[in-house]
């Protein structure tokens, strides 16, 4: 919002007072939308899975990722930070998407995205697959310009059409660059790995403006090497994160649609957004969370814990 709080936020709801695992079940316990004057930064959920080329079920996803957010308490010792302080956040459910009209669902996204960050609310996306990461990053476009995009995720998601069709969730960023979305010279795939097409794959998204850290060079470089590695390529421009929760190993996560083997840890994950710190992040997704794969909450837990050290790492008044 443009004008700052004249209030102290309002918090999650306290677990020492209320047993968590009861009641209303928003992001973290945080207020919804409906119940605060207004927010700086908005969780909301996208339950659709209709560009999915295997596995479904990330429609369920956002309703997961809230359930297994139960535990997340309100002080982030890792960056020395109280993100449900510092602004105010609120959890803003989920909007109704056609699950029979892909088409439909991106314009439904791209104007619900474009009317809930108003003037400036940082929005925070729950999805849903990756099909959604292109109307939201029309809708931070407009707004800050070529973004530096910083893609996490095994897949490139920059292939052309799946069956002839353009929007599914392994395209998103191939649209993105041909509307000119993307920051040629800032933009990242990290944890990319596992079989391609072919080798021109790779060639193709560099050409679309992404560099890379593939999963094999965590198995060499250091985290610092590659977080300042990540840090260089983003540099001060408008970063949009857009985090596929299948970036990380299946061992990590297995509640999610296209699982490859060989991927990140939590840890190496979390300690890489926490070095992000400084950057001037403007938005974020977190997508691909399908819990009919998942087991004891693993991926909803994972799920939650990226997002939480995303708003601990978001700038000053946003
Ligand atoms: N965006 C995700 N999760 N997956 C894309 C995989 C596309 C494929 O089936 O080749
Ligand atoms: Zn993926
Ligand atoms: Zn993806």
């Amino acid at each position: 919002m443009s004008e700052p709080m004249d209030r102290e936020p309002v918090g999650p709801v306290d677990a020492t007072r209320i047993p968590r695992y009861g009641g209303d079940s928003t992001f973290a316990r945080l207020p919804r939308y409906s119940e605060v004057s207004d927010a700086d930064a908005l969780l909301w959920g996208v339950p659709f899975d209709t560009g999915v080329s295997y596995r479904p079920g990330a429609r369920f996803g956002p309703g997961h990722v809230r359930q297994s957010s139960r535990l997340l308490r309100p002080y982030n010792p890792a960056v020395g930070v109280s993100p449900f302080a510092a602004r105010q956040v609120a959890d803003a459910g989920d909007v109704g998407v056609n699950p029979f009209d892909v088409g439909e669902a991106i314009s439904t996204v791209e104007s619900a995205a474009r009317e809930m960050s108003g003037t400036g609310r940082t929005l925070i996306t729950i999805g849903g697959d990756h099909t959604i990461a292109l109307p939201l990053l029309r809708v931070q476009h407009e707004r800050h310009g070529p973004l530096a995009v910083l893609h996490f995720d095994a897949h490139l998601d920059t292939w052309d059409t799946y069956f002839g069709e353009p929007y599914t969730h392994g395209t998103p960023f191939r649209r993105a660059a041909e509307e000119g979305l993307i920051d040629h010279e800032h933009s990242m795939h990290v944890g990319l790995r596992g079989p391609l097409y072919s080798g021109v794959d790779l060639a193709e998204s560099a050409r679309m403006g992404f560099a890379a850290v593939h999963c094999r060079d965590f198995a060499r470089a250091s985290l610092d090497t590659i977080t300042e590695r990540v840090r260089a390529r983003l540099g001060s421009r408008p970063v949009y994160a857009s985090i596929d929760i299948d970036v990380l190993d299946p061992g990590f996560a297995p509640g999610t649609g296209t699982p490859e083997a060989g991927g990140l840890s939590s840890r190496e994950l979390l300690e890489l957004l926490r070095g992000l710190e400084g950057l001037n992040l403007v938005g974020a997704d977190l997508v691909e969370v399908s819990p009919a794969y998942d087991h004891a909450e693993i991926t909803g837990i994972a799920a939650s814990h990226v997002i939480y050290e995303l708003l601990s790492i978001l700038p000053e008044g946003r």
